[in-house]
């Protein structure tokens, strides 16, 4: 048994927790505030997570003292906005060779850091880091439904750890090295699952959704590569799996935000009605901006940041992505998609 906390008590927190109590883990899920962590403990559920009820073996606090100290795990579930908030909360608090497994799906905010890169810089060389992504909503992992995750870390003794530390009858998880595609996997899916979600607002059909899917993946996997990334990430469950699910999925926040926005909301409504975070609005920005900076096209990205940041009209948008010059799918000599 080990004991473990989870950073970051929204809805993904609150199923993981739920994972590593089921698996005989001593548990606590911390919360920044007080009054949700009040709610919690009274009604042993989460707003977040309807139906999902959270056992009575696991601790809920604020207390950094409480959450910190003697553990071997540490997960970092918060919003992409609060995970360097975080990691700097968490600096000398943590025992040294505490292992902490990122389960959030973002970029950072301006400076484009991937999460590992902020939790090392920030928690330095001792503890094991190690990311943890894929098609894997809250409301399904909270009422045990058969799931696939991969897990991603430079060393892979640490990354087959964390397998063993998550894994269960209903809980599949695969392990990685590649930390950058696993990352950059979770944090621009969400993008595309905005666009699709236009997409559907805006009244298109099927084969919308299916190019924005596959010219999606395709744009991501270059920037993956061209960040040191591997491709064959992109094809696996922190890509295509977390792809399909986000773009499909009546639970994913980020699809629909974007109906709300492709019926004509904008984005800071669509995002105040669906109540949750919505990570792609703020990946836009960092897809965006990394596509500028290494060269790498990222249409479907870069129109859907217009609509978000620069008020551009959906319509106008898809309009513009329908009318780029002819291209070849895919350049057999440079082996890469074209974009
Ligand atoms: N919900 C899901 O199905 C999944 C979510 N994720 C990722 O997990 C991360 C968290 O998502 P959710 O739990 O769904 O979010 P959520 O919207 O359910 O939770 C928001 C929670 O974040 C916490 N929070 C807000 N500001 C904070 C701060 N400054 N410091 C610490 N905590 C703060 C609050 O406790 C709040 O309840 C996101 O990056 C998301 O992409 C990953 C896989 C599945
Ligand atoms: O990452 C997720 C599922 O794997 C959750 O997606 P949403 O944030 O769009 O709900």
């Amino acid at each position: 048994m080990m004991k473990i906390t989870v950073f970051g008590s929204g809805g993904w927190g609150t199923a993981v927790s739920k994972v590593l109590h089921e698996n005989g883990h001593d548990v606590t899920l911390w919360s920044k505030f007080e009054k949700e962590a009040e709610t919690l403990a009274t009604a042993r559920e989460n707003p977040l997570l309807k139906g999902v009820a959270i056992p009575a073996g696991i601790t809920i606090t604020t207390s950094l003292r409480d959450a910190a100290d003697g553990i071997g795990l540490a997960v970092i579930a918060t919003p992409s906005f609060a995970v360097a908030e975080t990691a700097e909360m968490l600096k000398d608090k943590l025992p040294a060779d505490c292992i902490v497994v990122c389960v959030s799906k973002g970029i950072e905010k301006d400076t484009c850091r991937l999460f590992s890169r902020i939790l090392r810089e920030t928690l330095g060389e001792m503890v094991k880091l190690a990311s943890l992504s894929g098609p894997t909503h809250a409301e399904e992992v909270g009422r045990q439904v058969p799931t696939a995750c991969v897990v991603a870390s430079e060393d892979i003794k640490v990354a087959e750890q964390v397998q063993d530390i998550f894994m269960n009858d209903y809980l599949r998880v695969y392990t990685s090295t590649d930390v950058i595609g696993v990352e950059l996997g979770a944090a621009l899916k969400n993008v595309i699952a905005l666009g699709a979600g236009i997409s559907d607002g805006l009244g298109f059909g099927d084969n919308t959704i299916a190019m924005l899917m596959t010219r999606g993946l395709a744009e991501i996997a270059e920037l993956c590569v061209a960040l040191g990334g591997r491709k064959s990430t992109l094809a696996g469950l922190a890509g295509l799996g977390d792809l399909i699910v986000t773009c499909t999925s009546q639970h994913s926040r980020n699809r629909r935000a974007g109906v709300l926005i492709g019926k004509g909301m904008d984005a800071q409504a669509a995002m105040k009605e669906v109540g949750a975070v919505v990570e792609g609005y703020y990946a836009a920005k960092a897809a965006y901006e990394l596509s500028q900076k290494v060269g790498i096209p990222m249409p479907i990205s870069t129109e859907a940041y217009k609509v978000l940041y620069e008020g551009k009209s959906a319509l106008t948008a898809m309009k513009d992505l329908m009318s780029r010059d002819r291209k070849r799918e895919w350049d057999t000599a440079e082996e890469t998609w074209v974009g």
